[in-house]
């Protein structure tokens, strides 16, 4: 049972001997009473060992500390868990029953049932306190800075109005505020410095850019162009958009611009840097880059002067680099560290870096790059604003661009726009109540890659925008990329039929049922049976990739990690089925035809987190090293793990894969950043606090060809309405300043 505390706090029963013994100091009734409930609520799996280990710490800095206090302090860890960069007292407060990550029927039936007192809950102990109450409690305490308060530069917990942040995340999130305000502002003082002349140039290179065919009969403005013009003349700038929207074209074309601008100014061409967040998402940047500057035509390419010395006319195309790298090898990270070799002091040699995949970076790591960015460098970020935020704290990009369906555009910022890219802002996106950063960030709204006619677009903005309503008509319309269906359960013929041959019939399409129709798992395991006999070196390399590229076709997708719909219970369930249909020899330990999927950068061998490699037999006396080339013989049937890096094929001994886990089902979690051709989403039977509108929409756009909805057990598809209904909200104030 639970009663009140003379500061307001409900508190229960005695402490266990165990619990006070822990503190340095005899707390009073109420503090032993919460320091008490943290242990149990960790005890329970409530809360994580960490955040009851700083409630202890911050109590044993100041024994006086208000329970009202440590509470703030464990819910503002726990919370860190969970994505969101601090404590939001306010809605804490509204619903407080959430405040701990519990699946609300836990919540409900409680778990101290068999226990002498019951547990109790957030909610119950904060029913009588009002946010005025939290605040001075934390106003007055020690262990908190505010403002308004003397100076308390060492204190473990910042309060900021009704948010309350451990002190190192108030930090990143200060220093990101500060470092893109400021790149922000010198942006402003450029365009407003900008002489007729330099936009005209600048109107000419971008017309040349963007000759106007695609978007004259639609009458819609050319975002792309405008997108660019933003870019080019701000150090800082986002161009956010969903699938196929054209990010990657743009900033080919932007490269080329900058180039372009630089060459005829200096004569010298910019450094610039590609980089994403994951070794898998650097591979895919790269791979676009490549495409679009191949369909970059050179009539499109502004031109520029010879080189010194030579009267030689240049090409901007070999100036505009397509080698992507991870954020962690650009910065240089430092085995057990969480410093970079890149920092303030160390900055990068670099004039314009262009980050891809930018939803995936959190606050810790955007405030690493920040500071490791020269002050004359250029940023340019590059995401879908509404897919899942980063798996660590902050939702850095969500955040950023939370006001670009709005556009916000300044009456200025549009007029600039008309004069350099003849576009006309909608007068709908212009508002002077526009921030700052509102003006550096771009909104793409086209997407080239889905068809009027293509459901995986449709069902992607109709989750995106949350039209619970409209998913299960579209489901059943028959679009011809999209194949919906229930799986009764795990054993079930159609679970079967898709994993092995992808399920075709199943979709509309009649090109689906020929042999361009979507596949399955059968089509590596086929291409793994084809290896030349007796090949040299470069024919089983040819091979290699012809099996990698086989199985990426084809991904089965899941929302959980745990449990028969999880990846653990699907990758249990398709190896068995796999192994059944002879397709494989096994279906656990190391066998041919395992994909294997990296799980924590191994810089040895240099793979990167999200790496898929696949198990493959040898063949006799092959010789080959990691690197593919020659090296040591290896005996008959021996197996090797191949992989396609940045660096080309390595080929890596099962034992020496330290971190690796089987991949026939894989988190959407995880697969952000990649694509696949055929993806298949399974969903669970009932809705998980994990299911949210930016988990589905991550799953369903990893489609690009073919998307195939599972339904697991009964559930009918309801799970999917549900869990659009269900948006996240990261609490942070990367916003509530001035940018
Ligand atoms: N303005 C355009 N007109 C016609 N097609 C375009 C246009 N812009 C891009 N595309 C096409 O759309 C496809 C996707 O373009 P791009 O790769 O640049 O998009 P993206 O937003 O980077 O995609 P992703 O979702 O892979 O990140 C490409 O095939 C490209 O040729």
């Amino acid at each position: 049972m639970t009663r009140q505390s003379q500061d307001g706090l409900a508190q229960e029963g005695q402490p266990t001997q165990q619990s006070t013994a822990r503190t340095l100091s005899v707390p009073d009734g109420a503090t032993a009473s919460l320091l008490h409930t943290v242990e149990r609520w960790t005890a329970h799996g409530w809360l994580r060992s960490l955040d009851q280990a700083l409630v202890l710490f911050l109590h044993e800095l100041d024994p006086l500390a208000s329970p009202l206090v440590l509470l703030a302090a464990a819910l503002a860890s726990h919370q860190l868990g969970r994505g969101h960069v601090c404590l939001d007292l306010q809605a804490t407060l509204d619903n407080s029953r959430f405040a701990l990550s519990l699946p609300p029927d836990t919540v409900a039936q409680g778990s101290g049932a068999t226990e002498p007192t019951p547990l109790p809950l957030p909610s119950e102990l904060l029913a009588q306190v009002n946010l005025l109450q939290w605040q001075s409690a934390l106003q007055a305490s020690a262990l908190v800075a505010a403002p308004g308060k003397p100076s308390q530069g060492g204190t473990p917990l910042v309060l900021q109005g009704d948010r309350l942040y451990l002190r190192r995340y108030w930090q990143y999130e200060q220093d990101v505020a500060q470092a893109i305000g400021q790149r922000i502002t010198a942006s402003q003082h450029l365009r407003q410095g900008r002489s007729a002349a330099q936009d005209a140039i600048l109107r000419q290179a971008l017309d040349q850019l963007f000759p106007p065919a695609g978007n004259q009969a639609t009458d819609a403005p050319d975002w792309q162009k405008m997108a660019c013009a933003l870019a080019a003349s701000s150090a800082f700038s986002i161009i956010t958009g969903g699938p196929g929207t054209g990010k990657t074209t743009t900033v080919v074309k932007l490269l080329a611009l900058l180039q372009s601008m630089a060459l005829q100014q200096n004569g010298r061409p910019l450094r610039i840097c590609l980089a994403a967040p994951t070794g898998k998402a650097a591979a895919r940047l790269s791979e676009s880059i490549v495409q679009a500057l191949q369909r970059l035509g050179d009539a499109q390419l502004p031109a520029v002067p010879p080189a010194p010395g030579s009267g030689e006319v240049r090409s901007l195309k070999p100036l505009i680099p397509s080698d992507a790298q991870t954020l962690h090898r650009l910065l240089g990270s430092r085995p057990d560290s969480r410093h970079f070799r890149h920092d303030a002091q160390h900055p990068l040699a670099l004039d314009v870096l262009v980050v891809d995949e930018a939803s995936m970076v959190d606050l810790e790591m955007m405030a690493a790059l920040l500071s490791a960015l020269p002050a004359q460098a250029r940023l340019v970020l590059l995401g879908d604003k509404d897919q899942l935020a980063s798996v660590e704290a902050g939702a850095v990009l969500g955040e950023l661009c939370a006001q670009s369906e709005r556009g916000l555009y300044w009456h200025e910022t549009a007029q600039w726009l008309q004069q350099v890219t003849g576009q006309q802002v909608p007068a709908e996106l212009q508002d002077m109540a526009g921030k700052p950063l509102d003006q550096a960030v771009a909104m793409l709204r086209v997407s080239h890659r889905f068809h009027a006619d293509s459901g995986i677009g449709r069902l992607a903005g109709v989750v995106n925008t949350g039209r619970r309503k409209a998913i299960k008509p579209l489901l059943k319309a028959g679009y011809p990329d999209l194949a919906a269906y229930a799986v009764p359960d795990l054993t079930h013929s159609s679970l079967a039929q898709l994993v092995l041959d992808g399920g075709g019939k199943r979709f509309v399409d009649s090109a689906a049922k020929r042999d361009a129709g979507p596949v399955g798992y059968g089509h590596y395991l086929q291409v793994l049976r084809e290896m030349p006999a007796n090949p040299s070196p470069e024919a089983l390399n040819q091979w290699a990739l012809r099996l990698l590229k086989a199985h990426g076709e084809f991904q089965v997708l899941c929302a959980l990690r745990s449990g028969p719909w999880g990846v653990e219970g699907l990758n249990e369930r398709i190896a068995q089925l796999l192994a059944h249909r002879e397709l494989i020899a096994q279906s656990s330990g190391w066998y041919a035809g395992r994909p294997v999927l990296v799980t924590r950068n191994d810089y040895s061998l240099k793979l990167m987190n999200g790496d898929i490699g696949i198990t493959v037999q040898m063949p006799a006396g092959q010789a080959l090293d990691a690197g593919g080339a020659s090296g040591a013989a290896v005996a008959q049937g021996a197996l090797r793990v191949v992989f396609a890096t940045s660096e080309g094929l390595r080929w890596v001994l099962p034992s020496r894969l330290q971190a690796v886990e089987t991949v026939y089902a894989m988190t959407i979690h995880k697969s952000q950043g990649s694509e696949f051709n055929h993806a298949a989403v399974v969903l669970p039977p009932s809705l998980s606090p994990i299911m949210t509108r930016e988990l589905v929409y991550t799953g369903i756009t990893r489609a690009k060809r073919w998307l195939t909805v599972v339904a697991g057990g009964s559930s009918n598809f309801s799970v999917l309405e549900e869990a659009t209904e269900r948006q996240v909200r990261r609490s942070s104030g990367l916003r509530q300043g001035e940018l």
